[in-house]
């Protein structure tokens, strides 16, 4: 967005009720800001991180029954009471989160209606929040003598707070945090193997989503001046995703889009379909069932997207030419041993993928690892990289034992990895996804990011991954979507990515695949220079001329077993892999 548009549109905002708007419009903006808070945490938790909630109604009641309850029971002042409930909804996030969050496919869903229903069914039947009656009687809030217990007064204050935080979440989707939570959605593996805890990011997803949540029902409460269970149940819940869906839920001005047209479209079919149908009843539901179907259908990234092909978008500007170094690892001594498969084994059931194999790596080695399809060889990498648990046998990582780590532990240690089929986030720029592999390298959090505390920092980063793509002759690519690229410079990013965690130990799947002819050139002389640093590397590879070429050994895999191991001229020498790859007996 243009440097001007965000805040000529929040002093529209503050202005609006200075202008001669008739009270029904000021009442109706109020709505949509405070919708519009609800739909930025679904923009977050489900259009970012992919984790689709139904009862984030429930966290607007938390809000809206802490501000009532004390505001009508003890007295407390506003900022209070909704440190209370802010408070609350965290705890509520983080219980129901560390209980629901780890579950895949379309039970989370499901969780989130159970405790969206339970949350409501206990508001409306505790006798101290008034049972099905709510509470009445919140005292109008007033700041520095600033009456806000009108629409007019409080008007600024919603839109405030709803513009800040939506500032705050943009901020955050373009940082470290935020780049870890736009991976979510493909799946933990990859980021997990850059250092990242993808159970701890869907847990801050969902409560920052409680938390914009729990703050309009906070700002509710003291709008409506009362509370009820109705507005906080289930039925609330699938309209606030309604709303974040219809304007796009992966678009933070979705959010503000959906919740505008869903309350002002809402109350004009409350009033015309009855008149027209002759008859009450909530009609308007089903012309929202409707409506959502044909969006989905024709629209599925949402409204916002007509808009946003006119919205200008900002490129990063590159700011970090003379930033400093991120810090680097010691090297290891030049031939001590880095890896050691003892014996591996993995079963699937009957199938032993990988049978007892062994191999090292010892440092500023090239070791390769070869065979036919389905020799077990990417399972062997899953194997030492932790992404798959050992059946048998035992990993040392310059003699710790790594076997029953998680990912993101032995990635931190110094190994890092590509995929045989590329794992990247398409839609973040070539040079955010190499930034991912500095993610174990700096720190940012979440406050930081918003507040923007981490732009020295993030500089660093970006020289590091800009540095680590130029190494691969990417560089000028680097603005470019991931999800543009052909496969050879996708897998040349990952080789990027995986540099930029600053490794010890370089593990590629099929490096080579997809590559054109000069480009495979290019990347053995890049694996030679690593090399010549210091850098030690296991590939998988399919292409012999490559391996042979290149590798100082190659381990030979033939249904899940080794079959030889030694130099490359051994290797060639073999008349068991020549059967091995030929098919011939042996
Ligand atoms: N998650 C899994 N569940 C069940 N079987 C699996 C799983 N992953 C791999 N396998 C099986 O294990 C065997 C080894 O597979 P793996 O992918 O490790 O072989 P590969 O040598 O890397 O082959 P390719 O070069 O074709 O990738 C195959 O028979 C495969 O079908």
């Amino acid at each position: 967005m243009q440097r001007w548009t965000f805040p000529a549109f929040a002093a529209v905002m503050m202005l609006l009720p200075l202008a001669p708007v008739p009270d029904f419009w000021i009442t109706q903006s109020i709505y949509i800001g405070l919708y519009a808070l609800v739909a930025l945490g679904l923009v977050l938790l489900t259009g970012v991180a992919g984790l689709t909630s139904f009862g984030q109604a429930a966290f607007v009641g938390i809000g809206g029954y802490a501000a009532a309850y004390l505001a009508t029971q003890t007295g407390l002042p506003p900022l209070v009471t909704l440190a209370v409930g802010v408070g609350l909804a965290v705890l509520t996030a983080l219980l129901l989160g560390a209980l629901t969050l780890r579950m895949s496919g379309h039970y989370l869903p499901l969780a989130t209606i159970a405790w969206g229903l339970a949350l409501n069914y206990a508001m409306a039947n505790t006798e101290a929040l008034g049972k099905y009656d709510g509470l009445l009687g919140i005292p109008a809030m007033s700041f520095f003598g600033v009456d806000l217990g009108t629409g007019r007064g409080l008007h600024p204050l919603v839109w405030a707070i709803a513009l800040l935080a939506a500032l705050g979440v943009i901020r955050l989707l373009d940082s470290r945090p935020g780049r870890a939570i736009r991976a979510l959605k493909h799946g933990s593996t990859m980021a997990e193997a850059m250092g990242i805890s993808t159970f701890r990011y869907k847990l801050t997803a969902f409560v920052l989503a409680a938390v914009l949540a729990a703050v309009s029902g906070w700002l509710f409460a003291h709008f409506q001046r009362s509370v009820s269970p109705s507005p906080f149940g289930i039925n609330k819940g699938i309209e606030y995703l309604f709303m974040a869906v219809l304007g796009g839920v992966g678009h933070v001005w979705g959010a503000f889009l959906g919740s505008a047209i869903v309350r002002l479209v809402e109350d004009e079919l409350q009033v015309l379909l009855p008149q027209l149908l002759g008859t009450s009843g909530s009609f308007e539901i089903i012309v929202f069932g409707i409506v959502l179907v044909v969006v989905l259908k024709f629209a599925p990234d949402g409204l916002w997207s007509f808009f946003a092909r006119w919205a200008p978008t900002v490129t990063r500007p590159r700011d970090w030419a003379d930033a400093a170094p991120l810090p680097q690892r010691q090297r290891p001594a030049a031939g001590e041993r880095l890896l050691e498969v003892d014996a591996v084994r993995k079963q699937f059931g009957g199938l032993v993928a990988v049978n007892d194999v062994s191999f090292a790596v010892d440092a500023g080695q090239i070791v390769a690892l070869i065979g036919p399809n389905g020799a077990g060889k990417s399972t062997t990498f899953n194997l030492v990289t932790g992404v798959l648990p050992l059946t048998a046998g035992a990993v040392r990582w310059r003699g710790q034992a790594i076997g029953g780590m998680p990912s993101r532990a032995i990635a931190r240690l110094g190994i890092s990895r590509t995929f045989q089929h590329v794992k990247m986030i398409p839609e973040m720029t070539v040079l955010e996804n190499v930034a991912l592999g500095g993610y174990g390298r700096t720190k940012a959090g979440v406050l930081q990011a918003m507040l923007r505390l981490d732009r020295a920092e993030e500089r660093r980063l970006f020289a590091e991954a800009e540095r680590q793509l130029a190494r691969i002759g990417m560089a000028a690519q680097m603005h470019e979507l991931a999800g543009n690229l052909a496969l050879g410079p996708q897998r040349l990013m990952e080789i990027a990515r995986a540099l930029a965690t600053d490794p010890a130990l370089l593990l590629l799947d099929e490096p080579a695949a997809g590559l054109r002819h000069h480009e495979k050139h290019a990347l053995a002389e890049v694996l030679r220079q690593l090399k010549a640093e210091g850098m030690s590397l296991l590939l998988v590879e399919h292409d012999m001329d490559f391996v042979m070429g290149l590798a100082d050994r190659v381990v030979v895999m033939e249904f899940g077993t080794r079959l030889i191991e030694g130099t490359p001229a051994e290797v060639q020498a073999s008349p068991e892999v020549r059967a091995a790859y030929l098919g011939t007996e042996h």
